[in-house]
C-alpha cells in the first residue's frame, strides 16, 4: 500500500506551498481590516517582523480561542503587540488579555496600537517573564496560555505554568482543561530532524542560539507529551504549534 503523501509530496514548491497558504487565508474568516494593515505596517516598518505571527496563524488563533471559549488569554511573548491585538478581537470587549513582554521598546509601539484602534482588553507586562509569568496571581486563572518568546525558555515556561496551576491552589495561572498553545515547536523541522543535511539549516546557523533552541525545544515538546497533567497535540502546520489541554 503506497505511503500517505507528506507535507512536501502535498506541496512540493515553494510556489504551490504559498499558492495554498493565499487561497486558505482568503478562504478562512477575514480578520478585520486593521489587522491585516497593523501587520502590513510592522512589516514595512520594522526590522523583525518576522517575529509575527502570520494573517492565517492569526485567522486560526481567533479560530481556536472562540472554540475553546476563551475569555481570559495570557501571552508570553508580545513583540509590538500584533498576536495581543489578535487575541483582544478574539475575546471582545468582555474579555481580558495580559501579555509579557521583555522590550520596553517593544511594549511601547504595542501599547501605542492598542490605544489607537481600542484595545481597551489588553494589558502588557514589561519584564524577563522567566520572573515575572511566575509572580502572577491573576485574580481569575487564564483559558487560554499562548507562549512564543525566547525558544530556550520554553521548558521553564510549561514549569512555571504547572506550578502555577496546581489543583486545588487559591491562585492558579491556567484553568482546568485551559489551553496551552506554543508556536515555532518544529523551528522549520529542524527540531525533528536537525541532521546536518536538513537544507533549514542555512537558514538558522546564524542564529547564535540555534542549538540551543533546538534541544530546549526537543525538551518542552517531550515534556509537553509526557506530563500526565496534560493531553497534547503537536501539529506541523506554521512552524509548528504545540497544544496541549489542562486536564486537572
Ligand atoms: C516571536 S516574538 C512575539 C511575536 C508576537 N507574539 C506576535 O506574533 O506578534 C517574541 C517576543 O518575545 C520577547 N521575549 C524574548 N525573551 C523574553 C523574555 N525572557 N521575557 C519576555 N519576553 C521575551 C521578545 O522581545 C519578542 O518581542
Amino acid at each position: 500500500m503506497a505511503n500517505k503523501p507528506t507535507t512536501s509530496d502535498l506541496y512540493p514548491t515553494p510556489k504551490v506551498a504559498a499558492e495554498v497558504t493565499a487561497y486558505s487565508e482568503r478562504n478562512s474568516t477575514s480578520l478585520p481590516k486593521y489587522l491585516v494593515d497593523y501587520h502590513a505596517w510592522v512589516e514595512k516598518s520594522h526590522p523583525h517582523a518576522t517575529y509575527m505571527v502570520s494573517n492565517l496563524q492569526a485567522q486560526s488563533l481567533v479560530f481556536f480561542a472562540r472554540a475553546f471559549g476563551a475569555k481570559r488569554i495570557l501571552e508570553i511573548g508580545s513583540y509590538v503587540g500584533y498576536s495581543a491585538l489578535v487575541w483582544s478581537h478574539a475575546v471582545g470587549q468582555d474579555g481580558k488579555v495580559t501579555g509579557l513582554e521583555f522590550s520596553e521598546d517593544y511594549a511601547k509601539i504595542a501599547r501605542e496600537a492598542f490605544e489607537k484602534h481600542g484595545a481597551k482588553n489588553v494589558e502588557l507586562i514589561v519584564g524577563d517573564a522567566l520572573k515575572t509569568l511566575s509572580a502572577l496571581k491573576p485574580e481569575e486563572p487564564y483559558d487560554l496560555i499562548f507562549i512564543d518568546a525566547q525558544k530556550s525558555g520554553y521548558p521553564a515556561y510549561l514549569r512555571d505554568i504547572l506550578a502555577g496551576s496546581q489543583p486545588g491552589s487559591a491562585t492558579r495561572l491556567l484553568r482546568p482543561g485551559g489551553i496551552i498553545i506554543a508556536d515555532n515547536v518544529l523551528r522549520r523541522g529542524l527540531v525533528a530532524d536537525g541532521s546536518d543535511d536538513n537544507p533549514n539549516w542555512q537558514l538558522q546557523r546564524h542564529v547564535v542560539s540555534a542549538e540551543e533552541d533546538l534541544v530546549a525545544l526537543r525538551e518542552f515538546n517531550a515534556a509537553l507529551a509526557g506530563d500526565e497533567r496534560l493531553e497534547a497535540l503537536l501539529l506541523p502546520v506554521f512552524d509548528g504549534v504545540g497544544f496541549a489541554r489542562l486536564l486537572d
